[in-house]
């Protein structure tokens, strides 16, 4: 059965679901490195694949922007499609100068202005961090490529467009985040919440304290290197899930 904003066939998915923001980024994923893709679902273009990474059978699915967004489709990932395991690709702003362009972050936990954690945590303050398996075996798998990436964390506005950035920034630099994007604390909440597991690969397209945006070409070499880090995590999970 199919969902309200998924049009899939049950088992359609793989257990391990890639997810950028953008659904045009999945294609990219699915047709440059998925053996034998298949579009499993394309409703309101939120397209999502299903094929073969390392022998593994891997998805990759659009989440759009904003927690909103990214909550709908996690939720009926987990709860409708069987969904264990999910990786957002994403980008984000670096918040602090010695982090650049290029860069990929390991999110390891996220603040965020959204209040959707303390509406379900009974107005507490819930700690949105990531499934630690899952960020230890990306470190390893980056270190084993021999690619840096940056572990720690990061901050979910709602807003992209906001008042009072500066502020807002300092406070977020002098409190040790890495940089800033807009749905990392939702997917770890939902993640929580329906009992799945949940990291961010986060590459840096924009450096906020000069001002600096990586150009489009640019964006795609960078963001191959988190693609190529979350794939290989994805078949690793895949395998050790898959019966023996
Ligand atoms: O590139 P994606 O994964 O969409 O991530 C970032 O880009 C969008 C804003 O431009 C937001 O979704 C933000 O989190
Ligand atoms: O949310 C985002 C994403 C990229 N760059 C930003 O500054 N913010």
């Amino acid at each position: 059965m199919s969902t309200i904003h998924i049009s899939a066939a049950p088992g359609d998915f793989a257990d391990v679901v890639l997810m950028p923001g953008d659904p045009l980024r999945a294609r990219y994923i699915a047709e440059r490195f998925l053996e034998e893709p298949r579009e499993v679902t394309a409703v309101r273009n939120m397209l999502g694949f299903t094929g073969h990474y390392q022998g593994q059978r891997v998805s990759v699915m659009g989440h759009g922007m904003g927690i909103p967004s990214i909550s709908i489709y996690a939720t009926e990932l987990i709860r409708h499609y069987g969904v264990r395991v999910l990786v957002r690709v994403g980008s984000c702003g670096a918040l602090r100068p010695e982090v650049d362009l290029n860069d990929v972050i390991v999110a390891l936990a996220a603040g965020t202005d959204s209040r959707v954690n303390r509406v379900r945590f009974l107005e507490h303050d819930f700690p949105a961090v990531a499934d630690f398996n899952l960020a230890r075996r990306a470190m390893e798998i980056a270190e084993r490529r021999g690619q840096t990436v940056r572990a720690g964390s990061v901050f979910s506005s709602d807003l992209f467009y906001m008042p009072d950035v500066a502020l807002l920034h300092a406070t977020l630099v002098r409190m040790g985040m890495l940089a800033i994007e807009m749905e990392v604390a939702g997917l770890y909440g939902v993640a929580a919440e329906q009992g799945a597991r949940a990291l961010a690969l986060l590459s840096v397209a924009d450096h906020l304290p000069t001002g600096r945006a990586l150009s489009s070409a640019d964006r795609e070499t960078s963001f191959h290197t988190m693609m190529e880090i979350a794939l290989e995590l994805a078949a690793v999970e895949a395998a050790a899930m898959a019966p023996r």
